[in-house]
């Protein structure tokens, strides 16, 4: 197993008085490691498809098939979807790094220029479109939908539209499936018994990683790791996402901290900051409970919240993602680093710039007396992110279980959706 985390600058013993009792941690561990034993039954009677999917391998053959089809026909895929139908995928993609061929281009919003200038920009006869819904009601992705549908229909053959669209959308009838009905799209299902923002790992997340050239092998192999190690390791400290769960959840419910701060330390981490402040909002923001995730960015954001981080209210916990990689890239040139204030770099990396500023940052917050773990991965690949997003998405479901409330679901988040509906049709 690659990924670790250190969490004991969480614990009173290091922190002083903001940190977490050892009796309230080893109380709170105890019951997320009964959670974890729950889940290990579900696993076993198979009724908790999420806990199966890293074992799934049937379905690689169609993503493959599909991902082929547009890799070879394309030079730019626009993605549409929103939330758990984007955030996940734009996670894995960026692994892929910037200028991976043909070119993803997603869109999440319905901020009319934004959409505009992509398609001034894009050639429809060397492009190709999904569309991404679990509900396949979601009216933002039907509005990009029927507004780049309608510019793919003036610009080709109304005929030509099954050849450049795909619908990834749940087996049932709604808005979206309906349109690609009317348009003979082709369309492929979405998982219906796993939650969008708990998809990424089906093949919301995985058909765009093909399209990237990823291994979809190795993200689910990272996964299956992460989830056999926590279903396995008991109490032990080896147990990661329980012990993420009790920390978050002890610090919240006995410390007053109610803020959850992700702070990768990579850029190509960024989005994944994203993707987990939906999965930790959206599943545990319910009945006055939970915690608020913000994400962030080292180094940049130590350059804009640090001094809040450290000198403003008490009612943090912060995440830092750091890599073993970090201390690598470009050696600084010799001849210019030889201003005295610029010595420090001398014979260094720009990688161990990163690395120290990691390091000094959470030295600074630890003195500070601020709750700080750090996970370490060995290196970033298909694999550790795999594992990662598998642990992510275990700390939520037991801290879910530790403050008592429903991870599944976000039964709030459908009043606004209904209004906006309602709103449009009053103009
Ligand atoms: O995939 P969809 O059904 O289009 O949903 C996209 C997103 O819409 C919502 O607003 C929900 O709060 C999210 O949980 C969901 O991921």
């Amino acid at each position: 197993m690659s990924y670790r985390i250190d969490s004991n600058g969480c614990l009173a013993s290091v922190i002083g008085e903001q940190g977490l009792a050892e009796a309230t941690y080893r109380g709170m561990l105890r019951r997320a490691v009964r959670a974890c034993e729950g889940l290990a039954r579900q696993r076993t009677s198979g009724q908790m498809a999420l806990l199966q999917v890293p074992e799934w391998r049937s379905d690689l053959d169609e993503i493959e098939a599909l991902a082929t089809r547009f890799r070879e026909s394309f030079d730019q895929i626009f993605i549409l979807g929103t939330g758990g139908s984007s955030l996940g995928a734009r996670t894995i993609t960026r692994l892929a790094g910037f200028s991976s061929k043909p070119r993803l281009i997603f869109l999440e919003n319905v901020d009319p220029v934004s959409v505009s200038d992509r398609l001034a920009d894009c050639d429809p006869a060397r492009a190709g479109v999904i569309v991404i819904s679990k509900s396949g009601g979601t009216a933002e992705t039907l509005a990009q939908a029927a507004l780049v549908l309608d510019f793919f229909r003036s610009a080709l053959d109304e005929a030509a539209l099954p050849a450049h669209f795909l619908v990834l959308t749940e087996q049932r009838d709604s808005a979206l499936s309906r349109l690609a009905a009317r348009f003979s799209l082709p369309r492929t299902d979405h998982v219906t018994d796993i939650g969008g923002r708990f998809a990424v790992l089906t093949n919301v997340g995985l058909l765009p990683a093909r399209l990237a050239g990823l291994d979809c092998a190795a993200l689910r192999a990272g996964a299956a790791e992460a989830l056999n190690r926590c279903l396995v390791s008991g109490e032990s400290d080896e147990n990661l996402p329980a012990v993420g769960a009790a920390i978050s959840v002890g610090l919240c419910q006995t410390r007053g901290i109610s803020q959850s701060i992700m702070m990768p330390y990579s850029d190509r981490l960024q989005p994944f900051g994203y993707w987990y402040r939906q999965i930790w909002a959206e599943s545990l923001g319910k009945e006055k409970q939970g915690t608020t995730p913000i994400n962030a960015l080292g180094t940049v954001d130590q350059h804009s919240q640090l001094q809040l981080y450290l000198d403003g209210p008490d009612d943090k916990l912060f995440t830092f993602i750091e890599l073993e990689e970090n201390g690598g890239g470009a050696r600084f040139a010799e001849d210019l680093t030889h201003d005295p204030d610029l010595r420090y770099l001398r014979g260094h990396k720009m990688g161990d710039l990163l690395r120290a500023s990691a390091q000094a940052t959470a030295d600074s917050l630890l003195m500070a007396g601020r709750p700080v773990r750090r996970l370490t991965l060995q290196r970033l690949d298909e694999h550790e992110l795999g594992s990662l997003f598998m642990h992510f998405m275990l700390e939520t479901i037991l801290a879910a279980d530790l403050f008592g409330v429903d991870p599944f679901g976000q039964p709030a988040v459908e009043t606004g959706k209904r209004l906006a509906r309602d709103y449009l049709k009053e103009v």
